[in-house]
């Protein structure tokens, strides 16, 4: 989904900015069959660095638990938290559809709380979308949040907001029943008004029944090839971290790029070689 990175085609000048995406885009996306982009993004410097890479969508997860925050779960993850990091992730994208995760306990308690939530994710953030874990339990949450104008994306598979209940992270929708109810779980929110599904851990036959019989498109991770687009946790594909999960491939070694750098500044401060004549003010 690339077309939008081409920006003053109209004769607008070099300096048109590019054409957003947006939430109807996505449906489009899945007819025409180009794929989706997502990454994470918890800040404004990888947002404008995945904005200008053309990613579709950026996502401002509650894994920033487990990446920024140095926490074991997602579960620690607060809204004020969640709302300040997905205002500097859309303030500094031009072209990516913004969607922020609603973290844990800000949505389950029914429709209102869910709906005060996302207003405040669209009123105090400016993202364009909210991300909820759950099936079926969760569709009069869907239903209010799109009544009001806040668009939903789904999440099924492995939730990680459950993951006490689930017993870990661990593979969900193996065998006929776990996968005909995570079928009529998609089917739900997508009726609810969910513009796309987030399928995590998931077999990827039953990932690819599930993109089958949905309209609105399906991202995987760890959902295999078949999904209408893919999700990373950014510092999963960079090359941030020591350990990953098993559906992450690092497309980069950002993190030994970043050691690389910081050692030779403190080298340079210790050889006396940095600050030089060109970075010092002599008056
Ligand atoms: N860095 C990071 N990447 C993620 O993809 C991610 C997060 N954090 N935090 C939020 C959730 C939690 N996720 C997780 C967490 C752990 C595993 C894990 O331990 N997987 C094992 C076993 C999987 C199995 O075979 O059952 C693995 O080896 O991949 C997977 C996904 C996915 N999300
Ligand atoms: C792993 C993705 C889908 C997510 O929810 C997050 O990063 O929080
Ligand atoms: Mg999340």
């Amino acid at each position: 989904m690339s077309e939008g990175t081409t920006s003053g085609a109209g004769g607008a000048g070099a300096t048109a900015p590019p054409r957003r995406v947006r939430v109807h885009h996505l449906r489009q996306a899945k007819a025409e069959g180009r794929r989706l982009t997502m990454l994470t993004a918890y800040d404004a410097v990888t947002a404008r660095l995945f904005d200008e890479a053309g990613l579709d969508l950026l996502l401002v997860g509650d894994s920033i638990g487990n990446t920024m925050h140095g926490h074991a779960t997602t579960l620690p993850v607060t809204l004020d938290e969640l709302v300040v990091a997905a205002r500097s992730v859309a303030g500094a994208t031009r072209r990516a559809l913004v969607v922020a995760d609603l973290p844990f306990g800000s949505y389950e308690a029914g429709p209102a709380q869910a709906l005060a939530s996302g207003v405040r994710m669209l009123k105090e953030a400016g993202v364009a979308a909210v991300k909820i874990e759950g099936g079926t339990r969760i569709v009069p949450q869907v239903e209010a949040l799109t009544g009001a104008g806040v668009p939903v994306v789904g999440h099924l598979g492995f939730t990680p907001q459950s993951e006490h209940l689930l017993g870990g992270p661990r593979v969900q929708g193996r065998g006929q029943e776990a996968a005909d109810r995570l079928t009529a779980d998609a089917l739900a929110l997508q009726e609810a008004g969910a513009v796309a599904v987030v399928l995590e851990m998931v077999p990827a036959p039953v990932a690819a029944r599930v993109t089958e019989v949905l309209e609105v498109p399906t991202i995987g991770i760890g959902a295999g090839a078949a999904c209408d687009g893919q999700v990373l946790v950014w510092t999963d594909m960079a090359g941030m971290t020591g350990w990953s999960p098993r559906f992450a491939r690092r497309f980069g070694e950002v993190g030994a790029a970043l050691t690389a750098a910081a050692e030779a500044y403190a080298a340079a401060v210790r050889d006396g070689g940095f600050p030089g004549p060109e970075h010092t003010f002599e008056r």
